[in-house]
């Protein structure tokens, strides 16, 4: 490649998320190229020269036969060698920044144990995590519960969460208040209020991707998060339920694109698997989400207080004194309860597998500076 080339190349890769430390990770002689959509055997990747097809190469495809979890999916980052008849081969996954993954449940239903695990990666190397709750709901207003929830999701994937309300036009001056509300139910995250009919924070929320970030949009149907990605991307690309509704036609009837470029850069992740992802996985994200509570227990007399009637219990102390809202804990036994159910479904080499792989680089991206803006 010519000098000039070489600049152009990796000027519009930084534009797709790339950077020197993914560069140290690629294999001398390959090609980098990010993964945009995957079909059985295949994947539609982008690179520096547009978008190609590349087939998966004889060591991608051993790796995940042996465990499903080295399987290529949306956001990884790749190598392609170029074979000599002019196709490319995906030869190479690189390692994950961060992932969603779907737990399998490795035990099978004869009874014994079925040796692979059955885990999926439903996205990967997303940086921030869009957390979209509507103001307002039909009659109800945002519900902190679910906040907490997919917090919990987020941060167990290694991403950095940002909560959005959605529909900030719909409650009018209790807008404020809200807000305070959601802030105590995301301690350490960033939260903002979000219109896309007025476009109020919409500049915020393309201010998190800096040009070159990769975010998902969590929600519940109907938060919002169609209509949202459609105003960032300054166009429709995205049918949002009026849409649909307009029309008649079934829902999620398109096949859309699941890595979406941004015009003023940054990508978006939108897959079938991440709209439907919520009861999964939140493990060891659940402390994350619940940091408030963790530092009171710090304090608490007995090192396993269950904060239920303990003496000397440092949590329901807080709660008498009004500093931490009562619901705060009742959500927390419940969320833990939840991951604790879903740990023992899952398969616990997987789990265990994971998380050493990605334990270095959640520390990483949770030194302060870098993980808080
Ligand atoms: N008033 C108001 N309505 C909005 C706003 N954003 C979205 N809506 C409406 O809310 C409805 C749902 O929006 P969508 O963007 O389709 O929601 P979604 O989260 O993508 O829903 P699913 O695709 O079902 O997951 C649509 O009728 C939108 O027009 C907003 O900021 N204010
Ligand atoms: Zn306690």
């Amino acid at each position: 490649m010519s000098a000039p080339d070489l600049f152009a190349s990796s000027v519009s890769l930084s534009r797709l998320g790339w950077d020197d430390s993914l560069a140290a990770d690629l294999p001398d002689g390959l090609l980098p190229a990010r993964v945009a959509r995957v079909d059985r055997g295949a994947a539609e990747v982008l690179t520096a020269e547009g978008s190609l097809q590349a087939h998966y190469g004889a060591s991608v495809r051993r790796a995940a036969a042996a465990d499903p979890v080295a399987l290529p999916c949306v956001g990884d980052w790749t190598g392609l060698r170029r074979l000599p008849e002019g196709r490319f081969e995906l030869a190479a996954l690189l390692p994950r920044r961060t992932a969603f993954v779907r737990g399998g449940v490795g035990r099978t239903s004869r009874g014994g144990l079925s040796g692979d695990s059955q885990g999926q990666v439903l996205a990967a190397n997303v940086d921030i995590v869009f957390i979209a709750e509507p103001a307002l709901h039909a009659t109800d207003t945002a519900d902190l519960g679910r906040i907490e929830r997919l917090l919990a999701l987020a941060w167990e994937s290694g991403g950095r969460p940002v909560v959005l309300v959605t529909k900030s036009d719909l409650i009018g001056d209790a807008l404020p208040h809200l807000l305070e509300e959601v802030a105590e139910a995301a301690p350490g995250v960033d939260v903002h209020a979000v219109c896309s009919v007025t476009g109020e924070g919409v500049d915020i929320v393309r201010g998190h991707l800096d040009g070159r970030h990769t975010a998902v949009v969590l929600g519940a149907s109907g938060a919002g998060k169609s209509t949202l990605v459609n105003a960032l991307a300054g166009e429709e690309i995205m049918e949002t339920q009026r849409v649909r509704a307009g029309d008649g036609r079934g829902r999620h009837t398109t096949v859309h694109r699941e890595l979406i470029r941004l015009p003023g850069g940054g990508l978006i992740i939108d897959t079938p698997g991440i709209r439907r992802i919520g009861l999964y996985d939140m493990g060891e994200g659940v402390d994350l989400a619940f940091s408030d509570i963790e530092d009171l227990a710090a304090e608490c007399r007995f090192a396993d207080c269950s904060h239920r009637a303990e003496p000397g219990c440092a949590v329901i102390a807080a709660i008498e004194d009004g500093t931490l809202p009562e619901r705060r804990l009742v959500s927390w036994h419940k969320l833990r309860r939840e991951a604790a159910w879903m740990a023992s479904r899952s398969d616990p080499r997987l789990r265990k597998e994971l998380q050493n792989r990605w334990k270095t680089i959640h520390k990483e991206m949770r030194k302060p500076g870098r993980i808080r803006p």
